[in-house]
């Protein structure tokens, strides 16, 4: 049976976000994921966690001045010094919402040596991971289609995987966001069966307007029921925009409310 978790930053926005927690709840989510809890204070984000009786499957580290186009450092060379600061940070929000997997965004490298972004990511990924390590924590990578976010380091799940290959942790695995998959490799049941176990943390939404996942060009039962066959235990991040208001979109949900 599948588990999801609502994405905060895109659904629930008719709300400020630290009362996107008790509207998640309340329409029968256990689990939640954000991009960003940084504005707030780590315990004002857990206190609002903790109300709600939610778990946090998932958020990201700092990714930088996002409002100037940046996207993550972990491949930028340069920005290696910002980034393992960035670990600390992302970190005590971690520990503080009982967080087990965190995003690490790479960056554009649009016009950089592929090499050189290449090195800097195994380095900083590495570095990452054994901070991350004994707290438990598993450091995700995902792949990001090159219509939404053109130059981004990483648009394939299979160059994902390659790449995490190359960090050789055990705490390092794939984010798994069907949406990108779908653009960028799609054979979407094959691909799952061959990925099956390197992924951590999967995220859907309909292709191709990342609306709620009972539209577009993919079958979402079928894909679930692939989930599920090959044994993925983990999180679903609904990170999709609602078609209007978030509740009114929810009718694919009721099947998977839990009580
Ligand atoms: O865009 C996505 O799919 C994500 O999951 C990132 O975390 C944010 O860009
Ligand atoms: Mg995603």
């Amino acid at each position: 049976m599948p588990r999801f978790a609502a994405n905060l930053s895109m659904m629930f926005t008719e709300v400020p976000f630290l009362d996107r927690f008790a509207a998640a709840a309340a329409a029968g989510f256990q689990a939640v994921e954000f991009l960003f809890p940084y504005e707030h204070p780590p315990e004002v984000v857990a206190g609002k966690v903790k109300e709600a009786g939610l778990s946090v499957a998932l958020f990201n580290m700092p990714p930088g001045d996002w409002a100037a186009g940046e996207r993550g450092m972990a491949a930028i060379p340069g920005r290696e010094a910002e980034f393992r600061e960035n670990v600390g940070v992302a970190l005590r929000y971690a520990r503080a919402l009982e967080c087990r997997t965190l995003h690490g965004m790479c960056g554009i490298t649009t016009g950089m040596d592929r090499a050189a972004c290449e090195a800097s990511f195994v380095e900083n990924y590495r570095f990452a991971a054994d901070a991350l390590a004994a707290e438990g924590i598993t450091l995700v990578l995902e792949p990001i289609n090159s219509r939404n976010m053109p130059g981004y380091f990483v648009a394939h799940q299979r160059e994902g995987i390659a790449l995490i290959e190359r960090v050789a942790r055990p705490n390092v695995s794939l984010q798994l966001d069907l949406y990108h998959a779908q653009i960028m490799d799609g054979d979407l049941s094959k691909l799952i069966e061959a990925l099956a176990g390197r992924f951590a943390h999967v995220q859907v939404a309909s292709v191709p307007d990342r609306h709620e996942p009972d539209e577009g060009e993919l079958n979402f039962p079928h894909l679930f029921a692939v989930l599920d066959r090959v044994g993925y235990a983990g999180w679903i991040g609904c990170e999709y925009n609602p078609r209007g208001e978030t509740t009114a979109g929810l009718g694919w949900f009721t099947p998977f409310r839990a009580g």
